[in-house]
């Protein structure tokens, strides 16, 4: 089957996908596998294909955003994708948690739009345990801070006259922000396949703590590159499990 947004055939997929927003990232990840073979870039949509100690991966890029991303989401899973890993970034809600930490989201805030038309808000944007379960332990492998617990996802990145509800979630206990992880969640359990998610923490959030955003500097590409070997050692793990 063809699948029209994306651009790939669908029998070229495998059943294990890692996603992540940015075009050149999923590049960064595709290098990291063997085999690797570019299938197409298509918009924001830049997908590979390669494999990991011998385990099938595939990697998409999603753009920025819940709609955008869902497109990516619905299509993979059309095409026979069962298992789907976000490899992101967020903003920090605490200093506890500072920039270079990896976040594994349990559960995912749906302060976004798009889930609200495919479902009602009491229904939760909630992690595949067995997925979260072999990302935590991956990310624990690494050098550095790694965090599970429940994130945030926002449609909106830049601040209009009305506030962000930050300061509410990060009272909840939330520890982070970003914008696709409960679209993710939400269609996952929709459709009957698993996801997770791991975001590498790239500046606060929070007003209170916020400086200048510079997602582009050695503590976030440290921590990025950590959650890519992470999500890839993550796969391995859930694929010899089975
Ligand atoms: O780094 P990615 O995966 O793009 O994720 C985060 O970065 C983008 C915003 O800069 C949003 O897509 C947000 O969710
Ligand atoms: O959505 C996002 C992503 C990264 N960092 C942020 O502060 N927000």
């Amino acid at each position: 089957m063809r699948l029209s947004i994306l651009q790939v055939n669908s029998e070229e997929l495998t059943p294990y996908a890692i996603v992540c927003g940015d075009p050149f990232r999923a590049q960064a990840i595709a290098a990291k596998l063997d085999n690797t073979r570019e299938l197409s870039f298509s918009r924001e949509y830049r997908t590979f294909v390669g494999e990991s100690a011998g385990v099938p991966i595939t990697v998409v890029s999603h753009g920025v955003g819940s709609p955008g991303a869902a497109v990516c989401f619905e299509e993979l899973i059309k095409g026979g994708v069962k298992t789907l890993i976000r490899v992101g970034t967020a903003g920090s809600y605490s200093a506890d948690v500072p920039p270079g930490s990896l976040v594994v989201s349990t559960a995912a805030v749906r302060e976004e739009g798009l889930t609200r038309q495919l479902v009602p808000i009491g229904f939760p944007a909630v992690a595949d345990h067995e997925v979260t379960r072999a990302l935590y332990e991956a990310a624990s492998e690494t050098e550095g801070l790694v965090k599970q617990g429940i994130t945030v996802t926002l449609d909106a990145f830049f601040q209009g006259v009305e506030e962000f509800p930050h300061q509410k979630y990060k009272k909840a206990g939330a520890l982070a922000v970003e914008m696709e992880i409960a679209a993710l969640f939400v269609i996952a359990s929709l459709r009957g396949v698993q996801a997770g998610a791991i975001v590498a923490l790239d500046g606060y959030a929070d007003a209170d703590l916020r400086e200048v955003y510079d997602p582009h500097t050695d503590v976030v590409s440290g921590a990025v590159e950590r959650e890519i070997d992470a999500a890839i050692r993550a796969v391995v793990k859930l694929h010899n499990c089975k």
